[in-house]
């Protein structure tokens, strides 16, 4: 099966923040990236994007991607995008197609970005500048702009962190149907853990750079995962659609039942 490969990705700044990492991620399948503030989620996507250079292999079809897979392959969106240029919605969202376009833009470029800016649901926001919007607004925009290139690798880095309720439901579901119909490979970053169950069809936890289980969302996320990672006590409430209920912060430097990690539970 085509699939992306992490195989054994470390990567350091000062110190070591991702250790060993390998996972999977299949075409046609939402791949979550879950572990709490710090754990090196961004730093991996950044990796596989191939922004930051670390040891290890990212493969494609079993190959080693180089820059130019990735430039052709791979549409990102960082957690947080800073752009100072005087850009309306269009202009932004175009640039998405860069990789494509000559000096002319064509009717297929304008035809991609208007198809993506309709997914997201911007396409009245077009000849807006982009300083002007919300940053729930912004934050459609540069999805929208990674969704234009037509990419076969979307990696989205907290994508529903500003957007309202309507929005996060209405973005995932996108993702989700376009991850399935265009059969590409989709990695999320989300904090949402409910969202991680109802959208990843397999879920990776990080903890302090290395990968503490991986798999099944719904065998994945476990009252025992969410304490022993996130230090919270919670409620996994199964049925058609489980969800959790967070009860109780919980110090992990207290003994309270033992709550020191030694030795990471890893679920194949
Ligand atoms: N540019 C940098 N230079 C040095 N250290 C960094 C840099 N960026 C991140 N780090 C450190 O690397 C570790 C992992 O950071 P990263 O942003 O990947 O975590 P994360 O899991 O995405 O966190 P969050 O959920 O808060 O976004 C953290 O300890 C962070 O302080």
């Amino acid at each position: 099966m085509v699939s992306l490969e992490v195989i054994g990705l470390s990567f350091s700044y000062d110190e070591e923040v991702l250790k060993n990492i390998s996972f999977e991620a299949h075409p046609g399948e939402i791949t979550v990236i879950l572990g709490p503030n710090g754990a090196g989620k961004s730093t991996l996507l950044r990796c596989i994007a191939g922004m930051l250079k670390c040891k290890g292999k990212v493969t494609f079809n079993g190959k080693p991607m180089d820059h130019e897979d990735r430039v052709k392959m791979i549409g990102y969106v960082p957690q947080e995008y800073s752009i100072r240029a005087p850009l309306t919605v269009l202009e932004t969202v175009l640039l998405g197609r860069i990789t494509q376009m000559s000096w002319r833009v064509k009717r297929e470029d304008l035809v991609a970005a208007f198809n993506a800016m309709k997914k997201v649901g911007i396409e009245n926001l077009a000849k807006r500048y982009i300083g002007e919007l919300s940053g729930g607004q912004r934050q459609l925009v540069f999805i929208a702009q990674a969704l234009a290139k037509e990419p076969r690798i979307l990696l989205l880095d907290e994508p529903i962190s500003n957007l309202d309720l309507k929005n996060k439901l209405k973005v995932l579901e996108m993702v989700r149907q376009i991850t399935r119909e265009e059969n590409i490979v989709t990695i999320l970053v989300l904090h949402e853990l409910d969202f991680a169950i109802r959208y990843g069809d397999r879920v990776v936890v990080l903890n302090k750079g290395e990968v503490y289980c991986r798999g099944n969302p719904r065998k994945v996320i476990t009252e025992e995962m969410i304490l022993r990672v996130y230090g919270v006590r919670a409620k996994v409430i199964h049925g058609e659609i489980p969800h959790v209920l967070p009860l109780k912060s919980v110090d992990q430097e207290s003994d309270e039942r033992g709550l020191i990690i030694e030795s990471p539970l890893r679920v194949p």
